[in-house]
C-alpha cells in the first residue's frame, strides 16, 4: 500500500473558492474512493476551512502546506477548478517524490484549464510531473496510467503525432517571406506592451526577457494603474462614439439595472473608455501588441476588459485618434494578449505579419482548452473541443461578425465591478492551431492544423451553458491529434487559433510561421501534420 498526499490549488478569489468547492469536493471523494480501491490511500494534506472550502488560496499558504508534507511522498495535485499555479508551485520545485496532476474531464469549471496551467508552469520551472484526467476516474486510461505512476513515478504518453519541423515543406518564395518577417523583427525589432506581467499565477505565461531579444522583441512594462487614470480621463462623448458604432454594427448588449448582477449602459461606456485609452498608450509607447493582466487589480477598479480586447484584434474596429486627430492603425487589428499570456503575445504578432504578408485574415485570439467531447456516431464520430476563453474573441471569428456578436455581464464571482464580454459562436472554417512554450529554457512552437466546425444549435447550447455561457465558444477538431495526445502534449492552458480562407491556404500559412518561428530560433514541431 502505498500513502498519497493530495493538495488542491484554488483561486485567489474567494467568491470562486466558495461558488466552485462542491466539485471539487465531488471529485476528490471519487478520486479517493478509486485509490483505495487499489489498496493505497489518499489524504489532504490541508484541511477544508471554516469558510466553506479546502483550496490553497495563495502563495504563502501553498509554502505552509509544502512545509509540512514529507518530501518523499507520492503528490497528487488534484483540480476541478481554475487554479492559480503559483499557490503551489514553490513547493513542487523542492518536492523530491512522485507529482501527478490530476483534473476531472467536466466543463462545469475550468479545471482541465487549471491542471494545462500548472503542467506548463512545472515544464518551465523544470519540475519533473505526470498528468492524467477523467471523467469518473474508473476508466482504463485513467487507471492504467495510475498503476504505471504509482509502480514508476512516471506516466508515458503517446506523443507519436509530434515530429520536428524540417523546414523542407515550402516553396522558396514562402520561405522567402518568413526571411523577410525575421530580418525586418532583428533590424528594427518590436515592443510587447505588458500591462501588469504575470497574470493569475501563470507562471508559463511569462518570457523571460533574454529569451526574446534574440529574436528583437522587448517587453515595455507598463501599469494597469496608468490605463485607470487614461481610461477615466476619456470624456463621455468619445466613448458613446465607440458604443454607438457597436450598436451600428449590430452587436446585442444584455442590459439590465442592478450593477451587482446585471451588465449595464455605465459599465459598457466604461470599457469603450478603456478601448480608446489602450489604443492610445500602445500608439503612445509604440507597442505592435499589448496584454492587459486584468483579472487582478483591475476588476475592482473597472468593468472587465474582454470587450476593449475582442475589439482590439479585429481589423474592424472603431477608430480612435490621437491629439492631433489622426487616427491610430486605421483598419487594422491591435493584436491582444488576453491575460498577459506573453507566449500567446509573441505568438499573435507573428501570426499579425504571416497572415498580413499572405494576404490571410489575421484576427486571432487565445482560447482555454475548456474541454470536450466525441459527436456524431460511427464513422462520423469526432473530438470536438470546447475552446472558450474568458470573455472576448475578435468578432471576426463569430459566426455573423459583429452582427451574431453578444456581450453577457462577466460571471461577478470574478469579475465584482461587471463589463460585458465579447460573445459569440465561431463561424465554421479552417484554422491554424498553435502554442509557443518555454521548456528547458528555451522556447519553443507547437503549430497544427484543423477546423472549427458548425454543430446543431441543441449541442452549441448544451456545451455552452455545460460551461460558462458568458464567453465565447469555438467547436475545434484538431487534425491528427486525439485528445489525450493533446492533453498530454499542451504546455498551456491557452491554444492560439487563426482563420484561412482555404485548406491550402491554411496550409501555406502554417508553414510559413513555422518557418519564421524558426528562423528567429525557436525550436518547432508539428503536431498531427
Ligand atoms: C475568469 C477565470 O479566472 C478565467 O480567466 C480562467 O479560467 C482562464 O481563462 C484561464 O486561462
Amino acid at each position: 500500500m502505498t500513502d498519497i498526499v493530495l493538495v488542491a490549488s484554488g483561486d485567489l478569489r474567494e467568491s470562486a473558492n466558495l461558488q466552485c468547492w462542491p466539485a471539487q469536493a465531488a471529485m476528490e471523494a471519487k478520486l479517493t474512493e478509486v485509490i483505495e480501491g487499489l489498496g493505497h490511500s489518499l489524504k489532504r494534506a490541508h484541511p477544508v476551512k471554516p469558510q466553506g472550502h479546502g483550496f490553497i488560496a495563495s502563495q504563502r499558504e501553498g509554502m505552509d502546506v509544502f512545509a509540512s508534507i514529507d518530501p518523499d511522498a507520492p503528490l497528487i495535485v488534484a483540480e476541478a477548478v481554475w487554479q492559480y499555479s503559483h499557490h503551489v508551485l514553490p513547493g513542487l520545485t523542492t518536492h523530491k517524490g512522485p507529482i501527478l496532476t490530476v483534473a476531472n474531464w467536466s466543463g462545469q469549471w475550468p479545471g482541465l484549464v487549471g491542471l494545462l496551467n500548472l503542467n506548463g508552469s512545472l515544464t518551465k520551472a523544470g519540475v519533473p510531473y505526470a498528468s492524467l484526467w477523467s471523467v469518473d476516474f474508473g476508466d482504463a486510461f485513467f487507471l492504467d496510467g495510475l498503476r504505471e505512476w504509482l509502480e514508476t513515478g512516471t506516466i508515458t504518453h503517446d506523443a507519436s503525432h509530434v515530429r520536428p519541423f524540417a523546414g523542407t515543406d515550402l516553396a522558396a518564395e514562402d520561405r522567402a517571406i518568413a526571411a523577410e518577417i525575421a530580418a525586418d523583427l532583428r533590424r528594427n525589432k518590436t515592443i510587447l506592451g505588458v500591462f501588469d506581467e504575470g497574470c493569475m499565477g501563470m507562471f508559463n505565461a511569462i518570457i523571460p526577457d533574454a529569451l526574446l531579444m534574440p529574436l528583437g522583441v522587448f517587453k515595455e512594462r507598463l501599469s494597469q494603474s496608468a490605463l485607470y487614470h487614461a481610461a477615466k480621463e476619456v470624456p463621455e462623448a468619445e466613448a458613446r462614439a465607440v458604443y454607438d458604432w457597436l450598436l451600428a454594427r449590430g452587436i446585442t448588449f444584455h442590459l439590465g439595472d442592478d450593477p451587482e448582477t446585471d451588465l449595464t449602459e455605465a459599465q459598457v461606456l466604461d470599457q469603450c473608455r478603456m478601448y480608446i485609452a489602450a489604443v492610445r498608450m500602445a500608439d503612445a509607447f509604440g507597442c505592435e501588441a499589448i496584454g492587459i493582466q486584468y483579472q487582478q487589480g483591475l476588476k475592482d477598479l473597472l468593468p472587465a476588459s474582454d470587450l476593449v480586447e475582442g475589439m482590439l484584434n479585429n481589423d474592424d474596429r472603431p477608430d480612435v485618434a490621437r491629439a492631433d486627430g489622426t487616427v491610430i492603425r486605421q483598419g487594422r487589428a491591435i493584436v491582444h494578449f488576453n491575460e498577459v499570456d506573453e507566449c500567446a503575445g509573441l505568438d499573435g504578432v507573428l501570426i499579425n505579419r504571416v497572415h498580413r504578408a499572405l494576404g490571410q485574415p489575421v484576427e486571432t485570439t487565445l482560447h482555454d482548452l475548456r474541454w470536450g467531447e466525441a459527436y456524431g456516431s460511427g464513422v462520423e464520430e469526432e473530438f470536438v473541443w470546447v475552446f472558450e476563453i474568458s470573455g472576448a474573441v475578435p468578432p471576426a471569428h463569430n459566426a455573423g461578425g459583429w452582427a451574431g456578436s453578444e456581450s453577457f455581464r462577466q460571471p461577478a464571482m470574478y469579475f465584482p465591478a461587471g463589463g460585458g464580454s465579447l460573445m459569440g459562436i465561431a463561424k465554421p472554417g479552417e484554422i491554424v492551431w498553435s502554442r509557443i512554450f518555454v521548456e528547458g529554457g528555451q522556447l519553443h512552437m507547437d503549430i497544427g492544423r484543423g477546423q472549427a466546425v458548425e454543430l446543431p444549435e441543441a449541442e452549441t447550447l448544451r456545451r455552452s451553458e455545460s460551461t460558462t455561457p458568458e464567453w465565447p465558444i469555438m467547436h475545434g477538431v484538431l487534425t491528427g491529434v486525439s485528445r489525450d495526445q493533446m492533453m498530454a502534449r499542451h504546455k498551456a492552458n491557452h491554444i492560439q487559433v487563426v482563420y484561412a480562407t482555404s485548406a491550402e491556404e491554411a496550409d501555406k500559412a502554417m508553414y510559413v510561421r513555422a518557418a519564421l518561428a524558426q528562423d528567429l530560433g525557436i525550436t518547432v514541431s508539428l503536431c498531427g501534420v
